[in-house]
């Protein structure tokens, strides 16, 4: 029996982060993480999707009122099989169809947004009208299945669906193996929560020791504010760290390609991994020309890389060493998988973007999905962590040493606590009546 899609709720729900900095960094000083919240609603009872978008406080109601427009013209009606069989000409159709809608993209800002939140929750259905999370239901899918749920407009000069099918068939020998593996050993994560630029430097240290006693061997610090500061804080983080664990640098966009170059050969000292968004994140040419002037530093970048056309071009400019795609900034997971089998073709490790609310579950899915069925590959592969608002979701996240382990629970899981979608309801929910 097909199932209907027969509404949609929307919540605008936003967490004070900002009260303790958690999140803070050069460039988003305050930031209250927030949620655009989908619940696709079906004619069965008992089943519903559920799918978010990220943003950081005010804006969130743009993101609510956009997938309003979106889903009354292209979901609400629709049966989840008649989505599904040709998954990727309906993706087209949502970011395609209207041109009016478009016109305010296209396949950017507020509308792509929206865009994921709706396509991440149809996904969540799928899976669990599968009983299965998204990964498993990715991995378990024939290589055709998986191209079919892919829009390939615009890049095809350098994925072509034949050329899909080869990436996906090469390791499909080796699939139930890794998929042991991950349950057995986890997948290897980074940790971002000591980092936070608003930090003090001694509630740094501690976090920082802490990481390093929970088994991390991946750290994030956020930089960029100020450079003097960023070689105190830097130093510090080596003290706790050691030279043997790894230290990556986040400058999220503050700096133009000089200031970049210029403070990165002094950080260079620190022996940081990466130094993540340098610069503009749409500057493809300005990162090229950081990463050839700044040694053996990696570049990571992609949280704010809008569509599969900008990573087309990092990737065709050599300008990113370290993908980290954005689960809801990208247009939901149709838009990904084109984004990681490109990442595959060019031999860049996809180590998607995790620090914001429901981030590290969608990327936690994803990059499940990439070992398992794509790469085959953990090296240069890490996936963020941030360690608070998890405890808003029904499934908790499982980390042991450092590693994360499969989600299990059918769905993609995003699905947040009726509780927590009454008190951080905005602008009238305990919280923010408070
Ligand atoms: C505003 C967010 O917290 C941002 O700092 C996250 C980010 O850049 C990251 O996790 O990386
Ligand atoms: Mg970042």
């Amino acid at each position: 029996m097909a199932i209907a899609i027969k509404d949609i709720s929307v919540k605008d729900i936003r967490f004070p982060t900002s009260r303790n900095l958690d999140g803070s960094d050069a460039m988003n000083a305050i930031s209250d993480y927030s949620a655009t919240y989908v619940t696709l609603i079906t004619d069965r009872e008992d089943l519903k999707g559920y799918g978010l978008t990220f943003t950081i406080g005010r804006g969130n109601d743009l993101c609510v009122s956009a997938v309003k427009s979106l889903a009354e013209l292209f979901v609400i009606g629709r049966t989840l099989e008649e989505i599904t069989a040709n998954f990727g000409q309906f993706w087209h159709e949502l970011v395609s169809g209207d041109c009016q809608l478009r016109w305010v993209g296209p396949e950017k800002g507020v509308i792509h947004l929206a865009t994921a939140a709706i396509i991440n929750a149809l996904w969540d259905l799928w899976a669990r009208s599968e009983n299965k999370t998204v990964w498993k239901l990715l991995v378990d899918m024939k290589p055709e299945e998986v191209v079919k749920c892919i829009d390939f407009t615009y890049i095809t000069d350098v994925l072509t669906p034949e050329e899909a099918l080869t990436l996906l068939r090469r390791v499909e020998s080796g699939k139930a193996q890794r998929e042991q593996e991950m349950f057995e050993y986890g997948f290897p994560g980074y940790t971002t929560a000591a980092g936070w630029l608003g930090y003090s430097e001694e509630k740094m240290r501690q976090l920082a020791r802490q990481a390093v006693a929970d088994g991390w061997t991946h750290l994030k610090q956020k930089v960029g504010a100020d450079l003097e500061q960023d070689m105190r804080r830097a130093a510090i983080l080596r003290e706790e760290l050691g030279w043997d664990r790894k230290l990556m640098m986040d400058a999220n966009q503050i700096w133009g390609v000089d200031q970049a170059i210029a403070a990165m050969r002094k950080l260079a000292q620190f022996d940081p991994l990466w130094i993540e968004e340098p610069t503009s994140p749409d500057d493809i040419l300005g990162h090229a020309a950081i990463k050839a002037r700044i040694g053996d530093i990696g570049i990571a970048t992609g949280e704010h890389a809008h569509n599969r056309v900008m990573f087309k071009q990092f990737f065709q400019a050599g300008a990113m060493d370290f993908c980290q795609l954005d689960p809801a900034r990208l247009g939901g997971l149709n838009e990904v998988l084109a984004v990681v089998l490109m990442a595959a073709k060019f031999g860049v490790p996809v180590c998607p973007h995790g620090g914001g609310v429901g981030l590290c579950q969608y990327s936690l899915n994803i990059v499940l999905f990439d070992y398992i069925a794509v790469s085959a590959s953990l090296e240069n592969r890490v996936l963020e962590y941030v360690d608070h608002l998890h405890e808003n979701f029904e499934e908790p996240l499982v980390i042991k040493r450092g590693r994360y382990y499969p989600l299990q629970q059918p769905g993609y899981g995003v699905k947040m606590k009726a509780q927590t979608l009454l008190d951080y309801s905005w602008p009238d929910g305990r919280e923010w009546l408070n």
